[in-house]
């Protein structure tokens, strides 16, 4: 076998044409879904209100870990409902119920991020004001 036909351990132009696409899919879902750019915008006031109350670090990485979640899950929800739309272009009973337990999913995302929020924000802002 030739060896130096193998491909290398990390290819570098592989590498930052995968982060290229990537950078083309979350631009793309931003520029057509409106629930991702709220979660963008609220992710990001989050992070403000997080500094501003001095969240401990950790606390910190649990919302960062919960709203990747959600915006990881709308990515895959736009990636199925294209999916759906390039394969069914009529009323189908199976493309309603893939692109609801999709929107259903983000659903459930979205709602442990408010719960996991309202965990770490509400005592922090309660002692400010009580
Ligand atoms: N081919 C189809 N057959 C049956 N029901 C469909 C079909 N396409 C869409 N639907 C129904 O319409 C709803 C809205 O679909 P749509 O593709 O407009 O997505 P959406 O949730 O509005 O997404 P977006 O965030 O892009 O507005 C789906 O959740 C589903 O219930």
């Amino acid at each position: 076998m030739d060896l130096k036909s193998k491909s290398p351990f990390v290819s570098w132009t592989r590498l930052k044409k995968s982060f290229y696409y990537a950078s083309k899919g979350i631009y793309h879902t931003w520029r057509s879904e409106q629930n991702f750019r709220i979660h963008i915008v609220v992710a990001f006031f989050v992070f403000i209100a997080a500094q501003i109350l001095q969240v401990p670090i950790v606390e910190q990485a649990i919302l960062a870990v919960v709203i990747g979640a959600v915006i990881g899950m709308e990515l895959i929800n736009t990636a199925l409902e294209h999916m759906v739309d390039l394969v069914v272009q009529t009323y189908d009973e199976r493309a309603k119920i893939i692109k609801d337990a999709a929107a259903g999913a983000v659903f459930v995302f979205a709602l442990t991020a408010v719960l996991v929020g309202s965990m770490i924000f509400i005592p922090r802002v309660l002692e400010i004001f009580l």
